[in-house]
């Protein structure tokens, strides 16, 4: 008589995976290099942003107290004692009824308090010097962009844990971090096994299908920031399969295996467990896809037993595994962001299980659609191809109309959400 599994709730679930969460080490790239990455320690700024004043505009920089009383009727003439452009110096100090041009980006010369742009002057020569006309007054500050107003020194910029995108990748280089601190990626074991299971580049034969969840995890892996370790299909023979897992679980951070979870003949991976003496956390979690989901712990290392069905094994990874690593590369967002959307479609599946749908977030008149993609089953590929967003369909209804509000989970976007803020909505 096969054990019957007691399902747990999908957040208590979260829960007892990520108290055996771990932050890694951290080392260093070179700045080309550090782009997806994550940073190894806080962002400081070290030095205000601008560290001079400077001009935003091509123009001439003034003392706004010369043209106090300057107008169309009575327009100032100023001369032009001086050139800057960016990245050179005025060294002596502006007088009185003198100005200097100026370019953008360009430090603002002793004496001068603001800038008037190109267009308003008009240049002409007298007694064969240069010199310009202004017809309106300007105030102390006008046109200028001050030492600090963009960053001031002591800011913390970004956290440890922060996904380095481009933006990042510009702070880095205006704080001169040419080699940058980053978060060492945790190493992943891939292991597929089933004796159906095909590599890629087999022909397909009676009764077997290709092995297409090792690669999708390990490219989910990928991004989440994560390196997969892909250490092949694994025997179909107890014992080998075992020898296989622990050698496996020693030359990595975490152990990911897909299918042989559930209850059939050759489902080994629970008498796996009970072999390598692992604590199984859970074996059976309220969810659909991934209902099979199971994970044990063993001294300290996360062994992740996910379906083998593809669409299971898919949601499965982004609800459990994601969070660990993004812990381990010390991110306080481990968790996938979840928005508000209207469902775009009717889902009218009744189910005593949360659903997590395999959708596209579109942006239509305004508003954001969630849209099923493809069969809803666990065992479908398809519906992986299209899907940005998993439809968060709690279980206890009898389904779902379309234009219902629903929140759904972004799975490309990078910025994340904390662990406490995922469980709670
Ligand atoms: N009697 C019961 N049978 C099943 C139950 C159950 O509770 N009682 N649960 C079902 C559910 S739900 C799921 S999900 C599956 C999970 O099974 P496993 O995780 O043990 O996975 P397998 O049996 O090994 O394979 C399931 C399915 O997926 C295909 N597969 C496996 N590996 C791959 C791969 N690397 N790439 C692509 N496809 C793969 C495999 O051929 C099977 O079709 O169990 C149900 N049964
Ligand atoms: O675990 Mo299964 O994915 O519920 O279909």
């Amino acid at each position: 008589m096969v054990e019957r599994r007691k399902p747990i709730k999908v957040n208590d679930a979260v829960d007892r995976v990520m108290k055996f969460a771990v932050s890694g080490s951290v080392s260093y790239l070179s700045i080309e290099q550090a782009y997806g990455h994550f940073l190894g320690e806080d962002l400081v700024a070290d030095h205000d942003v601008p560290s001079f004043d400077r001009s935003p505009y091509d123009g001439f920089a003034i003392r706004s107290i010369d043209t106090k009383n300057a107008s169309h009727t009575n327009p100032l003439t100023l001369e032009v004692v001086g050139e800057i452009g960016a990245g050179s110096l005025f060294e002596k100090t502006v007088g009185e009824g003198q100005t200097v041009r100026i370019m953008t980006g360009a430090q603002i010369p002793a004496g001068c308090d603001a800038v008037v742009m190109l267009e308003l002057t008009q240049e002409f020569e007298k007694d064969s010097k240069p010199h310009i006309e202004i017809k309106r007054s300007f105030n102390q500050g006008d046109n200028i962009s001050f030492t600090g107003e963009d960053t001031k020194s002591g800011t913390v910029l970004a956290t440890k844990g922060t996904y380095i995108n481009p933006g990042i990748v510009a702070l880095l280089a205006t704080f001169g971090y040419k080699d940058v601190p980053v978060s060492s990626k945790p190493k992943i074991g891939v292991i597929a096994t089933g004796s159906e299971l095909l590599e890629v580049d087999e022909a397909l034969q009676p009764g077997k299908i290709r092995n297409s969840n090792a690669y999708m995890i390990v490219s989910q892996i990928e991004r989440a920031g994560g390196q997969p370790v892909y250490l092949g299909q694994f025997s179909d023979d107890l014992s080998t399969c075992y020898t296989q897992v622990k050698d496996a679980l020693n030359k990595v951070d975490f152990l990911i295996t897909t299918g042989g979870v559930s209850v059939g003949d050759y489902d080994y991976l629970p008498e796996i467990y009970q072999m390598l003496g692992a604590n199984v956390l859970f074996n059976k979690v309220g969810m659909r896809p991934g209902s099979v989901t199971t994970i044990a712990e063993k001294d300290g290392k996360l062994l992740f037993g996910l379906s083998g069905n593809p669409s299971a094994c898919y949601v499965g990874f982004e609800l459990f595994t994601r969070p660990i690593i993004r812990t381990y590369l010390h991110s306080n967002h481990q968790c996938l962001q979840k928005v508000s959307a209207t469902l775009g479609a009717d889902f009218l599946k009744p189910n005593p299980f949360d659903r997590f749908v395999r959708g596209y977030l579109s942006y239509d008149e305004g508003k954001l659609t969630a849209t099923p993609a493809g069969l809803d089953k666990s065992n479908v590929v398809s519906s992986l191809g299209m899907a940005n967003v998993l439809i968060l369909l709690p279980g206890g209804t009898r389904g779902y109309k379309r234009g219902m509000n629903v929140k759904v989970i972004l799975l490309e976007d990078q910025t994340g959400t904390t662990l406490e803020s995922f469980l709670s909505d």
